[in-house]
């Protein structure tokens, strides 16, 4: 009885990619960017951050990521603590707003550029990146030049880079931010399609409360001065989610819900 209760309390802790707790950060000039927050996100969730700019969102992702210190509270990324140094750092992509690309390699060579820094054999590679593209619809665009894509085009390149080594969490800071709504739209679809294709965590910053609740099974909304998790709100819209979800009462609700907190 003791070892079934052990076991399942194992389980659900293996069931876990991230658990934050009491996590803060101070930077190196005083400002405090997050204050004791504490949180869980489970293998497979899909949860947005919606919060005032300067809120602390990117920087827990960047906690998170391991790209700044912690400096108290602890993190664990698929249980294990975040400064422990064996941790692989393929299981983990980040995709930014600006999708940075570099200019001078073409479509394929820059989704293969993680690839290249781990010891894949080149026909391993090569069926990788193949993969890659067509998931993220870009077969076709092998040879093209970053320069002469739209911006749609070029962040679909960096989802592609991001998911190439086949990463079990997935963090996007404002990937769509800077796209025209018909593309932005387009993009969320593709990207529930992937998210539910390759069964990976995702962490999603938005400004867009709309697309937090379209995209997410859960959304943590953030206070600024200091940024905390003020709430944890549950989307109850079942998946696969299409264009009909939006005029949906529920999703009205949860619209309004979620931009009255942001107002407090
Ligand atoms: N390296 C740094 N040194 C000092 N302060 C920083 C640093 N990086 C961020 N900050 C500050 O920490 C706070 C949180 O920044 P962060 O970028 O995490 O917020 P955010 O919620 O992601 O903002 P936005 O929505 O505008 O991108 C802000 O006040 C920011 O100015």
């Amino acid at each position: 009885m003791q070892a079934d209760i052990q076991k399942t309390e194992q389980e659900k802790h293996t069931a876990e990619t991230i658990s934050m707790k009491n996590v803060s950060k101070v930077y190196d000039n005083g400002h405090t960017a997050v204050q004791n927050v504490d949180l869980t996100i489970k293998e497979g969730d899909f949860v947005s951050f919606v919060g005032p700019s300067g809120c602390g969102k990117s920087t827990i992702f960047k906690m998170v990521a391991g790209l700044t210190t912690i400096t108290e509270g602890h993190i664990h990324l698929f249980n294990k603590e975040i400064d422990s140094s064996d941790r692989d750092s393929r299981d983990l992509a980040y995709v930014f707003q600006d999708a940075t690309l570099l200019p001078w390699l073409n479509i394929e060579k820059n989704v293969r550029m993680p690839l290249t820094f781990q010891s894949i054999k080149k026909e391993e590679q090569n069926k990788m990146v193949q993969e890659t593209l067509e998931l993220v619809g870009l077969k076709g665009y092998e040879r093209a030049m970053p320069r002469e894509l739209s911006g749609g085009m070029k962040m679909r390149v960096s989802i592609a880079r991001a998911l190439v080594s086949k990463p079990k969490l997935l963090l996007m800071d404002e990937p769509f931010g800077a796209l025209d709504e018909i593309t932005r739209q387009n993009l969320q679809e593709e990207l529930l399609r992937i998210w539910n294709s390759q069964k990976m965590t995702v962490l999603f910053i938005t400004h867009n409360v709309f697309e937090s609740v379209y995209l997410s099974n859960r959304v943590a909304v953030m206070t600024a001065s200091p940024g905390k998790v003020d709430d944890v709100i549950d989307i109850p819209l079942s998946y696969p989610r299409n264009s009909d979800v939006r005029t949906a009462p529920e999703f009205s609700n949860l619209v309004a819900e979620i931009s009255e907190k942001l107002k407090n």
